[in-house]
């Protein structure tokens, strides 16, 4: 996306702990692509990944609500990984940093209370007890609060958090695991959370667009962006997680059966929970970790979405990709792992 969308680029620096094969791709246009293989939590390797850049996006991150990682790799990695990258700016002297955050930050917390079509001044108790949001809630507060500090030269760190809701798009590793699983089901997914559940979406193009508009006008609205969160949000439509996929498993022919849940939650409960108790017993033997648990449960079964104009006001966001493109160009992809699982 910066690369398509900012002429003013003259390098970029990819810092990743796995440098895929794509990013060659990347190097063979007029701009300077520079990958860098290295890890959040070496501060030595961010601050030598950062020296020098003008504008610092912080996306990486462990994504983990299926207790695959530790709780204290997630805090090592989303919270000491952002303070390095912080203490990075501090030392070299960049002065805009855009964080990714999440908006999990917000909720849905932990009483399941419904967040419906809320923006970022909306009254929300957010009570986090899960390690992933515990952390993704901590790097912001961090990120929020090193906005003002000086950078080497002595002029102001400007930062800003986005906080997407659910990402969908090419890549998108659960809807695939989804994809397989109704395959393997006859081409039937089962429904098991309420229709009249909604869950916030937003495409991936549309997320990558809004941190190349934050930090491309960070510089020039600083005094209106420093310190601020934004949901990342498109016009992707309200819809229930399960029932939002389905626009795009439907047409690859799956068919998702039920108008209302076939288990009752009790039941669904108890099988997360059994999942959780499965987890531990297996671990010394094998990492077991379904999509199914409490806490993935109760993420489906509670009512989150947004609705705000906070980006547009501020930075002129407008979605570069409609629901019609984002939904085409999802569709191609789940057609493509289909036709690679072939
Ligand atoms: N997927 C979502 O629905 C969603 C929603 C809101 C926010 N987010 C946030 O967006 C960001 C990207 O998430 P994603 O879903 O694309 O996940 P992802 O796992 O696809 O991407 C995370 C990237 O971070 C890298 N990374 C992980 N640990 C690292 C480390 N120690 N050092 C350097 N790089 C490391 C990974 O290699 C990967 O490329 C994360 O910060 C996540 O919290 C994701
Ligand atoms: C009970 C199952 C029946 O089909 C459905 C389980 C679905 C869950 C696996 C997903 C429901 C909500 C998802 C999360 C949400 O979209 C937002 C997120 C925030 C982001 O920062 C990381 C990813 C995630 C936690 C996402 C993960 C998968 C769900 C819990």
């Amino acid at each position: 996306m910066l690369l398509q969308q900012e002429p003013q680029l003259r390098e970029l620096r990819i810092f990743d702990l796995h440098l895929g094969p794509w990013l060659e791709e990347l190097k063979t246009g007029p701009v300077q692509v520079t990958a860098i293989q290295g890890d959040v939590t070496q501060a030595h390797e961010v601050a030598a990944a950062v020296a020098g850049a003008h504008v610092v996006i912080h996306t990486a991150g462990l994504v983990d609500v299926f207790g695959k990682t530790s709780p204290e790799t997630i805090h090592e990695v989303n919270v000491q990984g952002t303070r390095n990258v912080i203490e990075a700016c501090v030392q070299t002297g960049t002065r805009f940093l855009v964080y990714t955050s999440s908006m999990e930050v917000v909720g849905p917390n932990i009483k399941g209370q419904p967040f419906y079509r809320g923006n970022e001044n909306t009254p929300y108790e957010a009570v986090h007890r899960h390690p992933y949001p515990c952390s993704k809630a901590l790097a912001e507060q961090l990120v929020l609060e090193a906005n003002g500090r000086k950078v080497l030269g002595g002029l102001p760190l400007v930062t800003c958090a986005l906080r997407p809701t659910g990402i969908y798009g090419e890549g998108h590793q659960i809807m695939r695991d989804f994809y397989h699983q109704g395959l393997r089901l006859g081409g039937r997914l089962f429904r098991a959370i309420p229709a009249s559940v909604e869950h916030g979406r937003v495409y991936v193009g549309n997320v990558a667009w809004m941190h190349v508009l934050v930090a491309r006008e960070l510089e020039h609205r600083a005094a209106l962006m420093g310190g601020q969160v934004y949901f990342c949000y498109d016009n992707s439509p309200y819809k229930s997680y399960e029932d939002f996929n389905m626009e795009f498993l439907g047409p690859c022919g799956l068919r998702l059966v039920g108008t209302r849940p076939l288990l009752p939650y009790w039941l669904l409960l108890f099988l997360a929970a059994l999942n959780v108790l499965l987890q531990w017993l297996l671990r010394p033997l094998l990492l077991y970790a379904p999509l199914l648990n409490p806490y993935t449960l109760a993420m489906a079964n509670t009512t989150f979405t947004v609705s705000t104009d906070k980006a547009r006001r501020h930075f002129g966001y407008e979605p570069l990709f409609s629901w019609e493109e984002s939904r085409t160009r999802t569709i191609r992809w789940v057609q493509a792992v289909e036709g690679s699982a072939q």
